[in-house]
């Protein structure tokens, strides 16, 4: 069954614990934390002192997803406030095996995040050091995009090459997810979406969910 992460990204920021006991009622597998710093994206968005107020209100796992240059320098911080899987991207890492490992002393399970056009091959030699690799189906930085159909190869390469060489990380996707793209990627051998707009905007939440697990 795949599994579901709401993105709180473009959720009602005032009302945060409503929206996250509304999230729990449907009946989800992780809630998606967007850290944006600025420069690694064109956009702000949450820090740590987020994450631990979110943790402190439900037992919902958190999949943060940091879309931060550095992210050496704050894994210690997020893994202190609760992260349960702790992604970074490729391409804002200098020592990527580091970064990983770090992440799992720490006791958080480490994801690797690419965009949209990176390079599938560049990514190869750390998959036998991930729990997660997370496919951005949208350029990352903000909610609410237009998923991109090319990155679909991209999903069949990482399900092939687990299988053809017994690992066992999960692939998530994220950014455009729909009832529609949901299922598409379900199909290439996504294990979990990251679902935001789609979901927050739904005029009946629940009958949302319900189009995404068909
Ligand atoms: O990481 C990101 C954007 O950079 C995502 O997690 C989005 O927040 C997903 O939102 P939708 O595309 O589903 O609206
Ligand atoms: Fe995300």
């Amino acid at each position: 069954m795949t599994k579901i992460g709401i993105s709180i990204l473009s959720s009602d920021l005032l009302n945060l614990e409503k929206e996250i006991k509304s999230i729990e009622q449907s009946n989800v597998d992780y809630i998606h934390i967007d850290v944006m710093d600025g420069h690694f994206v064109p956009n702000i968005t949450f820090g740590p002192d987020i994450v631990a107020q979110i943790k402190r209100v439900t037992n919902i796992p958190l999949d943060v997803h940091l879309m931060i240059n550095h992210p050496e320098k704050y894994i210690e911080t997020f893994a202190s406030v609760g992260a349960d899987i702790l992604t970074v991207h490729y391409e804002a890492c200098d020592q990527l095996d580091e970064v990983l490992s770090l992440i799992r002393r720490h006791g958080c399970k480490p994801g690797l995040a690419i965009k949209p056009t990176t390079n599938i091959e560049s990514i190869k030699k750390y998959l036998d050091k991930v729990s997660l690799v997370l496919q951005m189906t949208v350029e990352p930085g903000f909610g609410g995009q237009t998923f991109i159909e090319d990155t679909l190869e991209n999903l069949q390469v990482l399900n092939q090459y687990r299988s053809n060489h017994h690992l066992n990380y999960m692939i998530e996707v994220d950014g455009g997810i729909n009832n529609i793209t949901g299922k598409i990627c379900a199909n290439a051998g996504t294990d979990v979406l990251a679902v935001g707009s789609y979901y927050i905007n739904a005029l009946n939440r629940e009958k949302a969910i319900q189009e995404l697990k068909k």
